[in-house]
């Protein structure tokens, strides 16, 4: 029914993912049999201490509280060759808390795929919110629009179907744009990260967020050696561990890197 077409050739596979991970914790007990490198390493689902918790914090928090329309779009995404991509419910549940607390009204997403994170977003923002929605992919936002409009969401998203970065420039054409952005969330190719990180320091409002995902790309950015990556999640982990570091010492945010997830990055702009 679905199929993988154009730059989804170039990505890991799901099995890819979880045999890095696999592959990591191997190579992290071999190289270290210490409590903290057992602590800190974990080979299963979002970090966390088994697939089993994994399903307990989703069974027992995240769940019972998705809004429909969510876990609609969540299982007509689950039989698509890419659904790995789609934002992990918990992951979504914490957007939809940071979107409330800043009172988002109006909001850039890039990297949209089927739309899981696009309208949770949606069903956050105020009824004459706004989110500037870009892929390079329609397709998959297609898959997801019968859900928005299902939810009575879509007047508020504008899709462009574009690559980010000539995106992003545009609006700092119009000096309106700047500071006018209360959240961003960035889910996409990761070797732009900086690049976009650059670009919404200036869209952003002060005190404005964005959240970045896989800013632990499946556990690879500790993988002591790069011969163990597959060759499909190499490029990616490198930009992921220059992305961190710069996060870090970047003075224009207050940031927390959350390890949930495949890694989230909060970040609140500060001047
Ligand atoms: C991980 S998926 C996004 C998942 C989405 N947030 C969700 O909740 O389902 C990454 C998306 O980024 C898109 N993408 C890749 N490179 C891009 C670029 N340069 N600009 C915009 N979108 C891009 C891909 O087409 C893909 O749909
Ligand atoms: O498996 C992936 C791949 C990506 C990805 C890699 C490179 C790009 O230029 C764009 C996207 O992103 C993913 C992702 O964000 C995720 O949450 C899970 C899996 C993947």
């Amino acid at each position: 029914m679905f199929q993988v077409s154009g730059f989804e050739k170039f990505l890991p596979t799901p099995q890819e993912v979880r045999r890095v991970k696999i592959l990591h914790w191997k190579a992290m007990e071999e190289v270290s049999n210490t409590d903290t490198a057992k602590k800190v390493l974990k080979p299963s689902k979002g970090l966390l201490q088994s697939e089993e918790l994994y399903q307990y914090v989703l069974e027992t928090s995240v769940y019972p509280r998705e809004p429909e329309p969510l876990k609609e779009l969540r299982d007509a995404t689950a039989n698509h060759p890419r659904a790995s991509m789609a934002t992990a419910p918990d992951a979504g549940q914490l957007m939809a808390l940071l979107l409330k607390l800043v009172n988002a009204k109006k909001t850039i997403e890039i990297g949209v795929f089927t739309g899981y994170s696009l309208l949770l977003t949606a069903l956050s923002l105020p009824d004459d919110g706004k989110i500037i929605a870009i892929d390079i992919n329609r397709e998959t936002y297609d898959i997801g629009l019968p859900f928005m409009r299902k939810a009575g969401v879509e007047h508020k998203i504008d899709f462009i179907e574009s690559h980010a970065l000539p995106v992003l420039d545009k609006l700092l054409e119009d000096r309106e744009n700047e500071g006018s952005f209360d959240f961003a969330f960035v889910d996409a190719d990761k070797d732009n990260y900086w690049n976009y990180h650059e670009r919404l320091m200036r869209l952003l409002r002060v005190g404005g967020i964005v959240v970045y995902d896989n800013t632990l790309w499946g556990g690879t950015v500790v993988v002591p050696d790069e011969s163990l990556v597959p060759e499909g999640m190499r490029f990616s982990r490198h930009h992921t561990i220059e992305l961190n570091k710069s996060l870090a010492a970047d003075p224009r945010i207050q940031s927390s890197l959350i390890p949930m997830g495949d890694g989230v990055t909060v970040c609140r702009r500060l001047y």
